[in-house]
């Protein structure tokens, strides 16, 4: 099973690579969950080159690393882990076609609110540069986003394959998810599990650690997240476009 682990670039995350893989696989014994905890890293927002819009436009995933730096990833994840007590059950949908299923999705989650002020934090000025950048450089016109703070807790079996919308339905457009767990290991599980739109049935499996963000098309990427033994943090903005006619 191909791997993704950390890297100095964001990669497109599409047919398995030779480079990749072998040397920072997960059975590689990568111990990256502590790679974005040296002091003095300013973080490095991300940025979508040609190579990436074509990525997205073609179904993949787009990965960035030490998006905020290690600080600010720091302090952002004692902060959103300190809001356990207001986290529920999921639901799978939305509105009244709400079902909480537990055999779908086993995580805790609630909405995050922007807050209010000139400068709402780390976490939303990491969502308004992805906006920006589906806006300017994939063309993509984005309405609004809805944030999502989620928690697996240990011994939980994951959320199952599925895509975040449906192709002309509903506003999901784009999601990022950026992941918030400074001491995964392997073994702990809850890896992002990518199946990408190759026709060639290659998935890949993305380790959840601190400071990193991945970014797809809502209605393209099947993925699903794998049972983990150990909480597993993250926090998920679906932007947004115009309902579906
Ligand atoms: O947390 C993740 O890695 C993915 C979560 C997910 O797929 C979802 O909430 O729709
Ligand atoms: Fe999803």
């Amino acid at each position: 099973m191909p791997t993704y682990a950390p890297a100095d670039e964001p990669r497109l995350l599409a047919a398995p690579r030779p480079s990749d893989g072998q040397a920072r696989s997960v059975d590689g014994g990568d111990s990256s969950g502590e790679r974005g905890l040296d002091p003095g890293d300013e973080g490095d927002p991300p940025a979508f080159g040609p190579d990436q819009v074509a990525g997205l436009g073609r179904g993949q995933a787009l990965v960035f690393d030490r998006v905020l730096g290690s600080a600010a990833a720091a302090l952002l994840a004692a902060e959103l882990r300190a809001m356990e007590g207001s986290l529920q059950p999921a639901a799978v949908g939305r509105s009244e076609r709400r079902l909480y299923a537990t055999d779908v999705r086993s995580d805790w989650s609630c909405w995050l609110d922007r807050p209010e002020g000139a400068d709402a934090g780390p976490l939303w000025r990491l969502f308004d540069v992805v906006a920006g950048e589906l806006r300017d450089r994939a063309w993509l016109g984005m309405e609004g986003v809805e944030v999502q703070l989620a928690l697996y807790r240990g011994d939980s079996p994951g959320y199952l394959r599925h895509r975040d919308a449906f192709v002309g339905r509903g506003r999901r457009r784009a999601t990022a998810i950026y992941y918030l767990n400074p001491n995964w290991r392997v073994g702990d599980g809850g890896e992002l599990q990518l199946f990408d739109e190759d026709g060639l049935g290659s998935e890949r499996d993305v380790q959840p650690v601190l400071d990193r963000l991945v970014v797809f098309l809502s209605d393209r990427l099947e993925h699903a997240v794998r049972p983990c033994v150990a909480p597993r943090w993250a926090v998920t903005a679906w932007f947004l476009g115009p309902e579906s006619p």
